[in-house]
């Protein structure tokens, strides 16, 4: 099998690509969809019902009508079920029993966060066997968008799942005020590689294929996909968990998170100043039941507020690695990876949260891991004693 072809069962992949009105997503997709790369792709413009947003390249169109580019690409509007249309469109739109795209992305409109429509991809059985997510791609208006993020916090949540960030309208905006939205989004989501479009134009290829598996790959590249560097040059001491009996550096509120542009820090309305963006590693192979444990544990009491969790985890008794990732309390089925990516066998897990603190989660995860050892050696006491007590 073409790995760069996906056909038959290979999931197809889904980029989402949103952003805040006006940010320039409609822009952006009408230079995208001319690209000869984006041949095989169909783009679904979701407008959740909402009206008059009269996009370029749909104009006129009606509800679900495709329409085919001279790239290749496909076209439609939808403004029913989103989840509905993943269902139906393998078979909507194929040609003699063959799909006609083998890559979705979806547009949403403006205000939404782009949550629910993750979890549809991961959790209803039909489309989480046929899609995969590929990536989030948020598109963030240079000259708007910290008042953006200051007074909408479904910006800041798109931003913070983000895995591309496309600041738009840089030529409008000056070169202060675009470093100072660079740093504040570095901040809130240091994984998301961070470009700058003009007027649209960027190359599909820097968009596309931004998960962990990119077609024609056979090892995916891990380090760009947790991309951990991003962490290291923002607090190389900070993000560091060296198993069960280390002191976790608890830097209070904040820390280092906004550093650099706290200027903007006074203003009421900091939805950011919620998001904590960290990357924890463990020297240690993993017990897999215990981290199994603690996880679900985890993300049953503080899943809504776990925005992301990506990690490659090197668990006890597995000599390959295994790859983690979820959205809040969801997470895709876990991947195990054909070898280890490089020499580093740690376990690295990078978390995007809101309300939570990097020791909050590194405290749950020692006082899990003691219980657990202290219960595990009373009961091999146990079991030794020749009087079972
Ligand atoms: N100067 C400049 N204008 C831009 C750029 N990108 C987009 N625009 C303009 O910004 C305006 C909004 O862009 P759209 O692409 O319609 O934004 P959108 O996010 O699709 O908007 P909605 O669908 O209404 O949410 C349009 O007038 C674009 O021409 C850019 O890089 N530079």
């Amino acid at each position: 099998m073409n790995p760069s072809v996906p056909a038959g069962d290979a999931p197809i992949p889904v980029s989402l690509l949103t952003g805040f009105l006006g940010s320039g997503k409609t822009t952006l997709l009408n230079h995208l969809i001319a690209q000869p790369e984006m041949k095989d792709t169909l783009v679904i413009i979701n407008e959740f019902g909402e009206i008059g947003l009269d996009h370029l390249l749909v104009a006129h169109s009606q509800e679900d009508t495709v329409v085919e580019m001279s790239s290749g690409c496909l076209c439609c509007t939808i403004r029913g079920d989103l989840k509905k249309t993943l269902k139906d469109i393998t078979w909507r739109f194929a040609e003699g029993g063959q799909r006609r795209f083998n890559r979705v992305v979806i547009e949403t409109t403006g205000l939404a966060s782009p949550v629910p429509i993750l979890h549809t991809l991961m959790t209803d059985a039909f489309i989480a066997s046929r899609y995969r997510l590929d990536g989030v791609i948020v598109t963030v208006d240079a000259v708007n968008g910290m008042s953006t993020l200051d007074n909408h916090v479904e910006a800041v949540q798109q931003a913070a799942v983000a895995d591309r960030l496309l600041l738009t309208k840089t030529d409008l905006a000056d070169a202060a005020g675009v470093e100072a939205l660079q740093q504040r989004l570095r901040a809130l989501n240091p994984t998301a590689r961070q470009l700058q479009p003009q007027h649209g134009k960027i190359s599909p290829a820097e968009l596309l294929d931004a998960g962990l598996f990119k077609p024609g790959e056979k090892m995916p590249d891990v380090a760009r996909w947790l991309n951990e560097e991003a962490f290291s040059e923002k607090e190389a001491h900070a993000h560091h968990h060296h198993g069960h009996d280390h002191h976790h550096h608890d830097h209070g509120h904040g820390h280092g998170h906004h550093h650099g542009h706290d200027d903007h820090a006074h203003e009421v309305n900091r939805h950011d100043d919620h998001i904590r963006a960290f990357c924890f590693s463990f020297d240690e192979p993993i017990d897999p039941v215990l981290f199994d444990e603690w996880l679900s544990l985890l993300v049953g009491f503080k899943g809504p507020n776990i925005l992301r969790i990506k990690g490659i985890l090197n668990l006890k008794g597995e000599d390959k690695p295994t790859v983690i990732h979820g959205v809040q309390h969801i997470f895709h089925p876990t991947v195990t990876l054909p070898e280890w990516p490089s020499e580093d066998r740690r376990s690295r897990i990078v978390f995007i949260t809101r309300d939570i603190e990097q020791a909050t989660i590194a405290r749950s995860f020692d006082a899990f891991m003691q219980a657990q050892t202290i219960e595990r050696e009373a009961r091999e006491k146990q079991q030794s004693s020749p009087y079972g007590y």
